[in-house]
């Protein structure tokens, strides 16, 4: 852990008013994030359907490498030719990852004849980056261009000074695509990193961004992209900024946000990874009581409310804000003195990460900060036209995934329990349903604790005969029926309509089972043990690729990967094995010892087991059927058993 990329943008819309924009574009780690993901990112930016001599686009590499540096170079130079074959062609989307992937054949283009050329030119670039990062280092020769010698000889991710390179400078009469039309500024950064010094993650790397781009753009208007997601529809910017700049309505609004979608969702979501529900219902929701929470990827802020602005009827927009850098300072003053603002000690003894910029010490701290802004009378926005904004990678296995929810689960439990809880910070000051709003996702993590307790308490209970529901046919069953049917019919049609499917659906059943057991317990217990001041703060990334071409074929194929070892998989499947033992031992004793008629009292627990040993079907398949390198492994299993077993045993003595 310890590296990261951003980037970003500027620009003006007429004339007299004047907005810059920055696309912040953050990636960490160059072997989870591989580079021709970000360069495809970052030329999808650059090709916005926007003015380009107002746009400049940053880079900040957390993980401070020159082979991104080198494939940020390459991007630099294949602009020149992909952004006049996007605009004359009105390529859609401007990724050319994604855009070659989509339309991979000659006939599914707009013009065949210019196709095939740029995607040789593409396909040439990818491959020299994809051999540069093989070789882990790049060729001697480049070492003479600018910028390379930057980095030498022990320097690691994780120790290196300030970088910062304008590898294209919109003021720069040369700075031409090969149209002869200006290109935008194009900047990579990498904040000084030193082991004594806490970096404070994706927030710090953000706020490094923030200063750097003060320096050398100083745009009113920052949108920041996380490195997995492209722009995906080149009208973004234009739609964000009708928001800010409505004379009526737009002198209160602080931040614009899209919502979350992904492009390598199976058809079933067999993590549940889509968000289709909250990004349909739960985010138009919140919008109604007063915005959005911000979301850490495709939102658009005003920079001065990063600064940590409270909003007045007074405010006034700036909008001649970094004008004055067409006739200052020449690039490599900028650099310097952008490097200055991005050392290690920079922010001490300042409100950098409390009252200024992202807020510090929360895994949440797109939410956190986005609420801190609603809360010094900031509106927020959300946008989700037709075509969809952004699209990004979801996690393609179920570590990976359980991961991220527990960042989450954390990091909004952490809020919650904080001074920062919205019924507290926010009283008075945001709507009662914003509050509610945001505590809702607070919940998640202490939810772990009854929906474990339901998992497995009725279920022993099952197997010693002892009953915990009312009997079937009697009028106190009417309200477990009517709260257990009314939930689930309401969300599967809710699922059905915002565009899941009925096993989509199913597997989302699951997957909240399975993060409920680990991510949100685990979240929970790092939650209390942090308010002890036993664990630190964490911020695990998640990868964006999967390591090899069978994993990749069973995600295709929607069958669920494990692969690995890890606590987390001994919980799932104890939890499954219990249930399943449970079942056939309480059935049997019911059966067997002729206490058929005491199936009636036990009726809902039955159900309730059949129901989690059902939707628990892929765990048995991985424990006892599968061979594929995806299944549980061999300790898994084994210890599982051990554990379920055992708890059976002392059940049943
Ligand atoms: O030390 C760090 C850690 C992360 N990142 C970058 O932060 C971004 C988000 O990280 P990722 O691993 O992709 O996390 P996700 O779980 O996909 O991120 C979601 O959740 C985060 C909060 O938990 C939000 O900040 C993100 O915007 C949101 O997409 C990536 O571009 C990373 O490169 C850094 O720059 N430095
Ligand atoms: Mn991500």
């Amino acid at each position: 852990m310890g590296r990261a990329r951003e980037m970003g943008v500027d620009g003006d819309i007429c004339s007299r008013a004047l907005v810059r924009l920055l696309l912040g574009h953050h990636s960490v780690d160059p072997i989870a994030e591989p580079q021709i993901l970000v360069i495809s990112t970052i030329l999808s930016a650059m090709a916005y359907n926007y003015p380009p001599e107002k746009l400049s686009i940053y880079l900040s590499d957390d993980a401070g490498s020159i082979l991104t540096f080198y494939a940020l170079w390459e991007a630099s130079r294949f602009a020149k030719h992909w952004l006049p074959f996007c605009k004359q062609y009105n390529v859609e989307p401007r990724s050319p990852a994604a855009y070659f992937s989509k339309f991979c054949n000659p006939g599914d283009a707009f013009n065949p004849t210019k196709w095939s050329p740029m995607k040789n030119l593409y396909e040439e670039m990818a491959n020299r980056i994809d051999s540069v990062a093989m070789l882990g280092k790049i060729p001697e020769e480049l070492k003479a261009n600018k910028g390379f010698s930057e980095w030498s000889s022990g320097m690691t991710s994780r120790n290196h000074p300030p970088i910062v390179q304008i590898l294209i400078d919109g003021r720069d009469q040369g700075s031409i695509d090969s149209n002869g039309n200006a290109l935008p500024t194009l900047v990579y950064m990498a904040r000084e990193k030193r082991p004594q010094h806490h970096h404070h993650f994706k927030a710090g790397a953000m706020n490094a961004l923030i200063r750097v781009s003060s320096e050398i753009s100083n745009s009113p208007i920052i949108l920041n992209m996380d490195c997995d997601m492209y722009s995906n529809n080149s009208e973004s910017i234009r739609q964000a900024l009708c928001f800010f700049m409505d004379k009526e309505k737009g002198h209160d609004i602080g931040f614009v946000q899209y919502p979350q979608f992904f492009d390598n969702i199976t058809k079933n979501d067999l993590y549940g990874n889509s968000l289709n529900v909250i990004n349909q219902v739960d985010l138009p929701g919140l919008d109604g009581w007063g915005g959005p929470p911000y979301l850490g990827t495709g939102c658009f802020h005003r920079r001065e409310i990063l600064y940590g602005r409270k909003y007045g009827k007074d405010y006034e927009e700036d909008r001649t804000a970094g004008i004055e850098r067409q006739t200052a300072k020449n690039a490599s003053m900028l650099e310097e003195k952008a490097k200055s603002l991005i050392t290690c000690t920079y922010e001490h003894n300042t409100q950098w990460g409390q009252e200024i910029g992202l807020k510090y010490d929360c895994p949440a701290e797109d939410i956190i900060t986005g609420l801190l802004i609603q809360c010094r009378g900031w509106k927020s926005v959300l946008i989700n036209p037709p075509r969809k904004a952004f699209l990004g990678v979801a996690p393609t296995t179920l570590a990976e995934s359980l991961v991220q929810y527990k960042r989450w689960s954390e990091g909004h439990f952490q809020i919650l329990l904080s001074k920062y809880c919205a019924f507290i910070l926010g009283r008075g000051k945001i709507k009662l349903g914003l509050q509610m709003g945001y505590c809702i996702y607070g919940l998640w993590a202490p939810n772990s604790l009854p929906t474990l307790y339901y998992l497995v308490i009725p279920s022993l209970c099952l197997l010693k005969g002892v009953s915990l529901f009312p009997k079937i046919i009697s009028p106190w069953a009417i309200p477990f029926a009517y709260i257990a049917m009314g939930k689930h019919v309401y969300e599967l049609v809710e699922a059905l309509q915002y565009g899941d499917t009925l096993a989509g659906w199913w597997n989302l059943q699951r997957m909240w089972i399975l993060r409920a057991t680990t991510s949100y317990f685990y979240g929970t217990i790092d939650t209390i043990l942090k308010l002890l001041g036993i664990s630190k703060m964490r911020f695990t990334i998640t990868a964006k690729v999967s390591a090899d071409g069978n994993a990749s074929k069973r995600y295709e194929q929607e069958v669920i990967e494990f692969g690995s070892t890890s606590s987390m998989f001994v919980i799932i499947a104890v939890v499954a094995l219990l249930n399943l033992l449970c079942l056939v031992g309480g059935l049997h004793s019911l059966v067997v010892d002729g206490r058929i008629m005491g199936l009636e009292p036990l009726f809902i627990q039955i159900l309730l087991c059949a129901l989690v040993v059902a939707i628990h079907f892929p765990i048995f398949e991985a424990l006892f059927i599968r061979k594929d390198k995806g299944s549980l492994p061999f300790s898994v299993t084994f210890l599982s058993l051990g554990f379920a077993t055992l708890a059976y045993l002392i059940t049943i003595a």
